[in-house]
């Protein structure tokens, strides 16, 4: 099979929309010019941010830290004003959030709105989480004295965050660092940095005190991160980003102990069993591969079908693959917008050349486009091998990769044969199996008929080589929180 690209006629933008981002982008204060940022719908570029060396990231280091002395000693009513008030603020610029994040990012606007919902989440879930009392009081079991539990801030935290979800990324760190009293430097990916600088200009507006979140972006952040985690006034590192990235800052973390949260990558399997309901495996599996037109940590990998569902379903999920409309995610009624790069669009091309090669059948996509764009085709392959590169990689993109499986045991075992532990997914209205089957797979979140798990209210992360730690309800909090205890010696004293 050879790489295509066809002449389909691709969704184009709306001029109107078009200028509404790009007056956001007018509106952002960039404090200089060093790194180009493109629009991957278009290739053209649309903003420069500065290019920070080690001197100026050491610097943030220092005005976070300071920063962070006064935020240690704040209230937690003072913080949790401040996060509603943030809060706030993001959601009164939804619109223009949306459009910056489509923009920069590709993805349609719907979907931009999707993320600026989930992304502000996670503000209003730690605003309210930030004066929720802690630790407790308990005696030694025997007796003579008493216990008293605190948390107390970690210290300055250095959050690095991928380009796939700009804001949800950013927020899901940020919010609970400064609920916990923590000052931040963030580094966003210099792919889609537009609109961490924008959230963070809507947080000082909304209170948050200047200097308490820095953003450094950087075109080398292996000397960013040598630098900045080697620095004694850092203490928490909180990454989302590839596994291999995870290991090199795990190996930096580890010179000075900080403490360390990593959501790393993943390989998610999505089981369809015989006793599924149809639409609604079909509804899921579609909503799970495609969101974020498969650039996602949690998108649906491996898709696995067993026997005796598996035409009726692959014909039904290819019918609606085929339908999606493709183009550029500021345009009207974009299912799909641009991948973030060529090289994401080059690698959709050899995913889908080699399952074909090694005998899979492709039921529709296939494809990229004659554009300047970096668009591909949401494509879907029947009888996928297992030697296959989309069966042992993580596709990160609109492919979806169909395998056929005949008993529940060795569903799990296949879903289970991989070194992440992200995501999974299982679709039978079998109750028991459902619950048999999400206790068997080895991810840190399940969805059970269910195609998109995320929530602020939920503790996301994965176990094995898919990270440590997690981000978003309580739990999330306490990944910025050091957890002391007192020992008071008690005497009778009537
Ligand atoms: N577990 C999760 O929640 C998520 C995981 N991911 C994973 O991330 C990957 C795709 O996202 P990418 O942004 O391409 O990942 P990436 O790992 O290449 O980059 C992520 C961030 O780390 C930065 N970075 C890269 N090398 C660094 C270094 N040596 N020191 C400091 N920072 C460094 C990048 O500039 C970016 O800001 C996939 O593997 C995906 O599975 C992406 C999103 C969410
Ligand atoms: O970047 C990702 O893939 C996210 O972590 C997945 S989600 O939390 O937005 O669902």
């Amino acid at each position: 099979m050879t790489i295509t690209n066809v002449a389909a006629p691709l969704i184009t933008a709306d001029a109107a929309s078009l200028r509404h981002a790009d007056a956001v982008i007018q509106s952002i204060n960039l404090p200089s010019q060093g790194i180009a940022v493109q629009d991957p719908a278009t290739a053209e570029t649309i903003a420069h941010i500065p290019d920070a060396g080690v001197e100026a990231a050491l610097e943030a280091v220092g005005k976070a830290d300071a920063a962070g002395a006064d935020w240690a000693k704040s209230s937690l009513r003072q913080r949790a004003d401040v996060l509603h008030a943030w809060y706030d603020n993001l959601v009164a610029h939804t619109e223009d959030l949306a459009h910056l994040i489509s923009r920069e990012m590709g993805k349609p606007l719907a979907e931009a709105r999707g993320e600026v919902k989930y992304g502000t989440d996670f503000v209003r879930w730690y605003a309210e989480e930030a004066v929720r009392p802690a630790g407790n009081f308990r005696d030694t079991p025997d007796g003579g004295a008493s216990l008293l539990t605190r948390r107390s801030p970690v210290g300055l935290a250095v959050l690095i965050t991928p380009w796939n979800f700009p804001l949800a990324m950013a927020t899901r760190k940020i919010a609970p660092a400064l609920a916990a009293g923590c000052p931040v430097v963030i580094k966003p990916a210099t792919l889609t940095p537009l609109t961490t600088y924008f959230a963070v200009q809507l947080a000082i507006e909304a209170g948050v005190p200047e200097e308490l979140i820095q953003v450094i972006t950087t075109s080398n952040s292996g000397a960013f991160s040598e630098a900045v985690l080697l620095d004694p006034r850092v203490r928490k590192v909180s990454f989302t980003g590839s596994t291999p990235v995870g290991r090199r800052l795990l190996e930096l973390a580890s010179r000075n102990v900080l403490r360390s949260s990593m959501e790393l990558g993943g390989n998610a399997p999505l089981i369809v069993f015989n006793d599924a309901d149809l639409q609604r495996a079909v509804d899921g599996t579609f909503a799970a591969k495609l969101r974020n037109g498969g650039q996602s940590c949690i998108g649906a990998n491996r898709i696995y079908v067993q026997d005796g569902i598996a035409d009726d379903f692959t014909a039904a999920l290819a019918e609606r693959f085929a339908q999606v409309p493709v183009g550029n995610g500021l345009g009207q009624g974009t299912g799909l917008g641009a991948l973030i790069d060529d090289r994401a669009v080059a690698q959709m091309h050899t995913y889908t050349n080699n399952a074909v090669t090694l005998g899979a059948t492709l039921l529709t996509g296939g494809h990229g486009y004659d554009s300047a764009g970096n668009f591909f085709a949401p494509t879907v392959l029947d009888h996928v091998t297992e030697d296959s590169d989309v069966a042992k990689s993580e596709i990160f993109g609109p492919i979806a990769a169909i395998q056929r499986f005949t008993t529940e045991t060795e569903a799990i075992t296949r879903a289970n044969a991989t070194e992440f532990g992200l995501a999974g997914y299982v679709f039978t209205e079998n109750l028991d199996r459902a619950l048999n089957v999400a206790d068997s797979l080895e991810t840190g979140i399940v969805g059970i008929n269910q195609g998109v798990p995320s929530n602020a209210g939920a503790p996301f992360g994965g176990i094995k080589q898919s990270g440590l730690g997690r981000e978003g309800s309580s739990e999330g909090l306490e990944e910025y929180e050091n957890i002391r205890f007192y020992n008071v010696a008690r005497r009778a004293t009537a």
